[in-house]
């Protein structure tokens, strides 16, 4: 089934309520927004440090800045063109945010925009949006023609589809201390809904989009945020217990935990990284976790030739364009380039082809990325087995955001 154009909607969560404006409240969505397009700042940070310097702010202030900020971001190429504006603009940001309240409160609104935009112009524009898949479905157009072209148009425009919507929120219960059926109980005192979600029984996935870090069932360890879709990955790897196992690209450790627990806590785990801030936080959260058999180690000259042959299971969870987890990241989509991708697909082929020497006969490794292009997957898989052929492709699977969760990729090869 192709995906028809305008089913890339948007804030269509047009709240028929009345809506009054603050003026602070649309200035720091203005300067929160300039930080992130014109600064190159993160979203996520922009936000958090916003609402973290705010206090006083209700929770309705709060939510309304919070969900503006990313849902233009998310939205950013069809507003500024609706707006029929540029970066470039001095009031480009009043512009777009006014272009954003306007099609989302329409009506409900109460006090005058920040720019007031023709009545007729701004419908011409919705429509004429439509005309534009890159600009209705907001992503650069370098990125929706590498879209096609890696996955043909209609699996590209359906899964373009998926990864513009909300992300769920979805965590993995800590098995070495809780069942999930604790944890949803526990859940539910603090006010939160939970249901298994998908194959493994310690995929939850929330009711609602609530903070959680704050939570007793958070910070005794209970479980971890972590998408349903990155949580297939440890099972792919399936290490025995009292195996040797490990994770080359550990960085905070979100595979490496859940290995653990898949482990119960039993064997080895090295996790590595080129990033020592990183592996301290898998330290933090493994001793949340109550897990004690890792041992992180950061990646230096020597590192590697000194495991040759050693691991029984070996993880590459490489650093890649992200392309599977947009509707997490939106801002990734104004961040990354062609050219970075380029590079990223030759850090990924050296990744595998250096670090894959320590598999042990007969061991394990899986190839892993937050991606659902075939030039950081599949076509890596097939370049490395040609100069490789002491390994075997025993199966590999896409996990598309369409399935509910984010996007991945995964391969598991054995060493003869
Ligand atoms: C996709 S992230 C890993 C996420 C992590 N496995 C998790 O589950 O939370 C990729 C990681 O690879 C690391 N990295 C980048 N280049 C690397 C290299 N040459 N060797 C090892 N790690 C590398 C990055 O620092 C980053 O932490």
């Amino acid at each position: 089934m192709g995906w028809d154009i305008n089913s890339f909607s948007v804030n269509k969560h047009s709240c028929s309520t009345n809506m009054k404006l603050h003026p602070n409240n649309i200035q720091s969505i203005i300067q929160a927004l300039k930080k992130i397009f014109l600064d190159g700042a993160y979203a996520d940070d922009v936000v958090r440090n916003l609402l973290q310097s705010n206090p006083k702010w209700g929770s309705r202030d709060r939510r309304f800045i919070a969900s503006s900020i990313y849902s233009i971001v998310r939205w950013w190429k069809r507003y500024v063109f609706i707006a029929d504006t540029t970066k470039k603009d001095s009031d480009c940001f009043e512009k777009v945010l006014s272009a954003y309240l306007k099609e989302t409160y329409g009506d409900g609104l109460l006090t005058p925009l920040p720019v007031e935009l023709n009545e007729e112009i701004f419908a011409s524009r919705i429509k004429a949006a439509t005309a534009d898949r890159a600009v209705q479905a907001s992503i650069p157009d370098w990125m929706d023609a590498l879209g096609v072209k890696e996955l043909g148009k209609e699996l590209w425009e359906r899964e373009l589809h998926f990864s513009n919507l909300e992300a769920d929120v979805f965590i993995r219960v800590n098995t070495l201390k809780h069942t999930s059926a604790e944890i949803i109980k526990q859940l539910n005192a603090e006010g939160i809904e939970a249901t298994q979600f998908g194959p493994y029984p310690e995929t939850l996935k929330l009711a609602e989009r609530k903070p959680l870090q704050r939570l007793h069932s958070y910070l005794n360890g209970g479980y971890e945020i972590q998408d349903s879709g990155s949580q297939v990955i440890a099972h792919y790897l399936k290490p025995s217990p009292n195996a040797f196992v490990i994770d080359a690209c550990a960085g905070a450790g979100g595979k490496t935990l859940h290995l653990s627990a898949l482990m119960g806590n039993k064997g080895k785990i090295v996790s590595m990284d080129i990033e020592a801030f990183k592996l301290k936080e898998l330290e933090r959260r493994a001793e949340r976790a109550g897990t004690t058999i890792i041992q992180t180690k950061v990646i230096r000259e020597g590192v590697i030739t000194s495991l040759k042959n050693k691991a029984d299971y070996l993880l590459l969870d490489v650093p890649c364009s992200g392309i599977g987890v947009l509707r997490r990241n939106p801002d990734d989509k104004w961040k990354l380039s062609a050219e970075r991708i380029q590079e990223l697909t030759q850090i990924q082929q050296q990744i595998l082809q250096e670090y894959s020497s320590m598999v042990k006969p007969g061991g394990v490794l899986v190839y892993a990325t937050c991606s659902i292009l075939p030039i950081e997957n599949d076509n890596q898989i097939e370049q490395f087995l040609k100069s490789n052929t002491g390994f075997q492709l025993e199966k590999k699977q896409t996990i598309y955001p369409s399935e509910g969760g984010d996007g991945y990729f995964m391969a598991r090869l054995i060493k003869k």
